[in-house]
């Protein structure tokens, strides 16, 4: 399924009566990477959670398809149409890799344990399935995370916020190859990394406080 057009209106932010940021505009089509840059307290993390629909805009209005999804009629349609993926991995370290998987796409996608076993295996996890999350580092426990990339395959938009955070290398070159891959099936890809992606030609970069 492709991506519709998500266009960012003249969006603004303030937390705690300061101002993160104003007047943004953006559009992002169907095959867009976008990097949402900028220092430590920019606001990147909280246009992403505006974008996830966890935190209110100040002004503004960002549209999926036309319609608006800030407590707009496009908001229903666009969470069937959205993946986020927090700075935290919302990994339970009581529950088995297997078992975070299955809870973690249940609302929206119900997966089956041989799906689940596969997308461990592709983020270098077999043979950890059964492990509690507890027992994992912490980029086992970001790659049982990025899993969900693999299993929820019917969202068309990724909100990614600081996704290669404890990565190894080998695993960054996967998952940056897997969004633009991701970008070039007609999905829309928005992410946060203090990471360089400048070596990757088709991310567009977002430095707030611009207009991209
Ligand atoms: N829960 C919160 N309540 C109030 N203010 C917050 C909260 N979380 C963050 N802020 C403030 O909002 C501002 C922007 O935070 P945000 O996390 O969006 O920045 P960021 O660009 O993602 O930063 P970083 O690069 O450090 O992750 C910061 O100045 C921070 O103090």
């Amino acid at each position: 399924m492709a991506a519709e057009q998500i266009d960012i209106i003249d969006l603004a932010c303030e937390r705690d009566e300061r101002e993160l940021f104003a007047r943004l505009d953006c559009c992002l089509q169907a095959g867009d990477v976008l990097q949402v840059a900028g220092p430590n307290g920019a606001g990147k993390t909280s246009l992403l959670r505006i974008l996830a629909g966890l935190m209110p805009a100040s002004a503004g209005d960002i549209h999926y398809a036309g319609r608006s999804i800030l407590g707009g009629s496009g908001r229903e349609f666009w969470r069937r149409h959205l993946l986020f993926l927090g700075h935290a991995t919302a990994v339970k370290a009581t529950l088995s890799a297997e078992e975070n998987l299955s809870w973690l796409c249940a609302l929206d996608q119900p997966v089956d344990r041989e799906a689940i076993w596969d997308a461990l295996a592709a983020v270098g996890l077999r043979g950890y399935e059964d492990v509690p999350c507890r027992q994992m580092s912490a980029g086992q426990q970001r790659r049982v995370a990025l899993a969900r990339l693999r299993l929820q395959t019917a969202k068309p938009v990724w909100v990614l916020d600081e996704p290669f955070t404890a990565l190894d290398r080998a695993a960054v070159q996967v998952l940056e190859q897997q969004i633009l891959a991701f970008a070039r099936d007609g999905g829309i890809a928005v992410l946060t990394t203090h990471h360089s992606l400048d070596h990757l030609n088709e991310v567009r970069r977002l430095d707030l406080g611009r207009v991209c």
